[in-house]
């Protein structure tokens, strides 16, 4: 069986952070594995407390599950602080796993700061030149290269360029944003692609983002190419955001195993 590592926050509620990355695994047959950087308190309204864990718990997660078992793929979430994204930087660097996907999360749906304001300057200089893939939101993309409104595809695309130029392998920026149907744009270095579905009209959408990176290192642990992998994330999320849960009072979680209910 394949293996992926997550490297993120814990949801209390379980649409978002470790829990959907955990579930997303599961449900492409792949075995998960989790290294928890952050607790945080949270339900479908709102984000209520964060613990952060130390460096040095943190290291000793990595160390104890790359030294024992092979990791095909490894997707990064919250990463919170500049001492946990120190420690994890080193631990990748150390490890060298043959793709990472970063999903540079900053701010919840609820509008809670998920990532320090003065870690971005860490995230930015350390994880993104070891990422397969950077998977931002709009918002994010904007706060990587200090660029405001990103509002159309072309914007998009002028935004790509630059986070590439950063140093990941490739960057996907999610217009799950923007208004009319939900269209994400690729960018390689050489290529662009757009991977378009249509924009389901749902207030469920909690953790669609974290549930998209993990299908991608899902699929990119099965061994497809990266395109490939995108391609089987989009449709993945475009179903668990349709068959989502009205779970909760606020926002509700995306049914990661909605292939078992759509038979
Ligand atoms: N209403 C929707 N209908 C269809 N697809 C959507 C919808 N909302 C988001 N998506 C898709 O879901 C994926 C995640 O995008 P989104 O922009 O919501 O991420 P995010 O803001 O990082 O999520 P999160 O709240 O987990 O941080 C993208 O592929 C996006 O196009
Ligand atoms: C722990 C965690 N990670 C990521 C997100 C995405 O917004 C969230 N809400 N919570």
């Amino acid at each position: 069986m394949k293996t992926a590592l997550t490297i993120a926050g814990s949801d209390s509620s379980g649409g978002a952070g470790i829990q959907a990355d955990l579930k997303t695994f599961s449900a492409h047959g792949v075995y998960g594995m989790s290294v928890i950087v952050s607790i945080t308190a949270q339900n479908t309204q709102k984000v209520v407390e964060v613990e952060d864990l130390s460096p040095k718990i943190i290291g000793a997660q990595l160390d104890a599950v790359f030294s024992d078992i092979k990791v095909d793929a490894v997707k990064i979430g919250m990463v919170s602080n500049p001492g946990a994204i120190g420690v994890i930087a080193e631990k990748l660097i150390q490890y060298k796993p043959k793709f990472v996907v970063l999903d540079p999360v900053m701010v919840s749906k609820s509008g809670y700061d998920l990532l320090k304001p003065e870690a971005r300057n860490s995230l930015i200089e350390k994880l993104l030149p070891l990422a397969t893939v950077v998977t931002p939101n709009l918002f994010e993309a904007e706060r990587l290269i200090n660029k405001r409104e990103i509002t159309t595809i072309e914007g998009m695309k002028e935004a790509a360029k630059q986070i590439y130029a950063l140093g990941p392998q490739a960057v996907l920026i999610k217009g799950g944003h923007l208004e009319g149907d939900a269209i994400d744009v690729f960018y390689d270095g050489k290529q662009f692609e757009t991977f378009e579905e249509e924009r389901i009209e749902t207030k469920n959408t909690h953790g669609t983002g974290c549930t998209l990176s993990s299908a991608i290192a899902s699929h990119l642990a099965k061994g497809e190419t990266l395109q490939e992998a995108i391609e089987g994330a989009k449709k993945y999320i475009q179903g668990a955001i349709r068959h989502s849960l009205a779970i909760g009072r606020g926002s509700g979680p995306t049914n990661h195993f909605f292939q078992w209910f759509e038979k």
